[in-house]
């Protein structure tokens, strides 16, 4: 792996941070810090802005409030020695490519991409297939791969770069049971090998098995949020028209049932053995 920021600086850090499209807020009041090494899960009811969080920390999202620093500098000079995995349906699943070739994109940033790979450049690739358990499925058209075997072909195109930071989201959706342990087996693996790691999940098992911190996020209340705010200063209230962090902490600490009922209180909840099931979303689902 490269180099590492050291651990007193935090990978991420966030002071007052909200996020958007085209100028307008999605996501608010974000103020913590990551530190080098942890494994973040970002669990939140649908639209509270994980995505666009996610987005926020590649630089590829507005900061629309306060300041973002992603391996301490700008979001979008961090992308070289960020990895991440987009949400599986915003994918083009349909290229012409084999499996190889897709993950021999993840070099095109360090590398250019009519730059020969040469022998180490294939090695890495071959490695990073052979992480993600798909060596028998190199040669394979990407599009002829199952879901779950696409999923960790992504993971594959990101690990490729060896990266420090790596920004998963909702990677554990439509994988059946066996794609998921590998994939969960894998986050802590990358965990455990010092990587910082922000993975969003509506599965709590998995932020139980794999990561160290959890962030809870609950919706933005409607245009007139700041309205029935009680004792809550304007600041706060304005906040909360968007989504906001309800808690962030050491998972024991900060995934209490209570506050994952409080960052999903707008939603329906039902907390089915580990997974977060609310009434428009039901995790698990085939793609
Ligand atoms: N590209 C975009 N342009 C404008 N608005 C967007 C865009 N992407 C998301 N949004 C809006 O931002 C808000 C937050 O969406 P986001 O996708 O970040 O939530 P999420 O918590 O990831 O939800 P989900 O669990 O459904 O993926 C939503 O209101 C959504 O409609």
């Amino acid at each position: 792996m490269g180099e590492r920021v050291t651990p007193a600086r935090p990978a991420v850090s966030l002071r007052g941070a909200a996020f958007g499209y085209a100028g307008r807020t999605r996501v608010a009041g974000l103020t913590l810090d990551i530190e080098a090494g942890s494994a973040v899960a970002l669990i939140g009811p649908n639209g509270s802005g994980k995505s666009t969080l996610l987005r926020g920390l590649l630089g590829l999202a507005d900061l629309t409030a306060g300041s973002v620093e992603v391996l301490g500098g700008d979001p979008a000079r961090a992308r070289r020695r960020t990895g991440s995995l987009p949400q599986s349906d915003s994918r083009d699943v349909d290229l012409p490519l084999s499996l190889r070739q897709v993950v021999a994109m993840g070099l095109y940033r360090e590398l250019g991409p009519f730059a020969p790979f040469g022998r180490s450049g294939r090695a890495r690739v071959r490695s990073a297939i052979e992480r993600v358990g798909l060596a028998e499925r190199s040669g394979t058209r990407f599009g002829e791969l199952s879901g779950g075997q696409q999923q960790r072909g992504i993971l594959a195109r990101a690990l490729v770069a060896d990266p420090e930071l790596l920004l998963l989201d909702e990677p554990f959706n439509g994988l059946d049971r066996e794609n998921r342990d590998a994939l969960l087996e894998l986050v802590r693996e990358l965990s455990g090998e010092g990587r910082t790691i922000v993975v969003s999940t509506h599965d709590l098992e998995i932020a139980q098995r794999a990561c160290t911190h959890v962030l809870l996020l609950a919706s933005g209340h409607a245009e007139d949020g700041a309205e029935g705010a009680g004792g809550r200063n304007a600041e706060h209230a304005e906040v909360e028209r968007f989504g906001h962090p309800t808690s962030f902490g050491p998972v024991d600490r900060a995934l209490t049932l209570e506050a994952v009922e409080h960052a999903f209180q707008d939603t329906t909840v039902e907390l089915d053995e580990h997974t977060v099931t609310t009434a428009s979303c039901a995790p698990g689902e085939a793609e």
